[in-house]
């Protein structure tokens, strides 16, 4: 029999795809949480006590392993912090109203307030109708741009400027793999980032799972019995993420530490982006800071081809010296660095045209085309 590693008296029950250590359960669960604990302490996620926290909640393995894991070690080392539960219905039946009766148990069994917020009344859009006018392709990017500003506003509904999302390990590590490909530089650093806060939002984001490997997170919801909704959306995720999920597997296979080094590669690029003494993005390249703030991991969207042009930019910035400034949406008054923001862009877009509408987001991008010519 193989003895616990770490108590040496029980016996081992699991090798942590992490670093092949041979541990049993209770010490495997005691070091998840410990880890996470010492990303929060480290990192100082919750500088405030009393300050009210809000969870972004999908009812996914992530983020409902992120609220237990929360009110764990909130009760053991007394962060002070309340939590507060904030979903949003994208409106895609047979998946969001499923996961969100998970979110709603969810709820009771943790004892925190839900807030529910619906792209159909802050947009006049389900992600069903989006999908029935424009198609699968690119349907992701309206998801995305609409979940962010939905959190954003949900937060700012519930007086709440600290959003928490369950991002891991190996989606940071897909999505700095995903932006190296593209040659995306700032963005690639900026993903890499735990804690997000921009020039255009008040909204702080972290991201406490960021050093958690996915295998440990179904580990972990598996071992204390989590309630979570394991089904993938109906509306196919993005292709280039798959690929490069594949490749991170499979890189995964042949070196365990590889998902952290590929992080980590990420947050020395965060570093260098950042320090102008060291030309990491290079200007010389012409690749300017497109990404101030906007999109995170799991949001970067699929660029598609060269036949869109670049339309409405974030990274244009209003100030013309290169600083965002907050202003208000023309359309919706919600914050915006520019005078329309992206979402009104994209409902603007459904609303006014006829299929097929292609539409996609590089950088702050925000680029439309419709049968074939430009739209906005
Ligand atoms: N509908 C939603 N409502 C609230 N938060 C969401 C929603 N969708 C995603 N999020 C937040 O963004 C994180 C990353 O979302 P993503 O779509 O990548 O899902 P995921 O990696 O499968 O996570 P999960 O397992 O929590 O669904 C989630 O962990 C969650 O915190």
């Amino acid at each position: 029999m193989h003895r616990c590693a770490i108590c040496q008296t029980n016996r081992a029950q699991v090798i942590r795809p992490k670093n092949g250590q041979k541990i049993c359960k209770s010490c495997f669960l005691e070091v998840f949480e410990l880890e996470v604990h010492t990303t929060i302490v480290e990192n100082n996620i919750f500088p405030r006590r009393g300050e009210r926290v809000a969870i972004g909640a999908s009812g996914g393995k992530d983020s409902t392993v992120l609220a237990a894991t929360l009110k764990a070690l909130n009760e053991r080392y007394d962060y002070g912090v309340e939590f507060v539960l904030l979903s949003i219905d994208e409106g895609i039946h047979g998946y969001r109203d499923d996961s969100l009766e998970t979110v709603k148990r969810n709820a009771v069994q943790y004892g925190m307030e839900l807030c529910i917020v619906g792209y159909d009344t802050l947009y006049g859009w389900t992600m069903d109708k989006v999908v029935e006018k424009i198609g699968k392709k690119g349907n992701c990017t309206y998801c995305g741009v609409f979940r962010r500003q939905a959190l954003d506003r949900g937060a700012k509904r519930l007086d709440i400027s600290h959003i928490l999302t369950g991002h891991n390990a190996d989606d940071i590590a897909e999505t700095v793999l995903m932006n190296f490909l593209r040659g995306d530089l700032p963005r690639l650093g900026r993903c890499a980032e735990i804690m997000t806060a921009s020039a255009t939002s008040p909204m702080r984001r972290s991201k406490p799972l960021k050093y958690a490997y996915e295998k440990e997170i179904v580990l972990y919801a598996h071992y204390r019995e989590l309630d979570y909704f394991s089904t993938e959306c109906v509306y196919s995720p993005e292709a280039f993420r798959g690929n490069a999920r594949s490749l991170l597997k499979e890189l995964e296979k042949i070196r365990p530490s590889s998902v952290l080094d590929i992080v980590r590669s990420g947050e020395q690029l965060v570093h260098d982006v950042k320090s102008p003494s060291k030309p990491g993005c290079g200007e010389r390249n012409g690749c300017r800071g497109q990404d101030k703030g906007s999109v995170s991991g799991s949001q970067v969207m699929s660029t598609e081809p060269a036949t869109l042009k670049l339309l409405q930019g974030a990274a244009q910035t209003n100030d013309g010296a290169g600083i965002q400034t907050i202003g208000v949406c023309g359309k919706c008054g919600y914050m915006s660095s520019q005078p329309i923001c992206k979402a009104c862009v994209l409902v603007d877009s459904l609303n006014k045209t006829e299929p097929p509408v292609e539409v996609s987001l590089t950088g702050n991008m925000i680029s439309i085309e419709v049968s074939g010519g430009i739209l906005i």
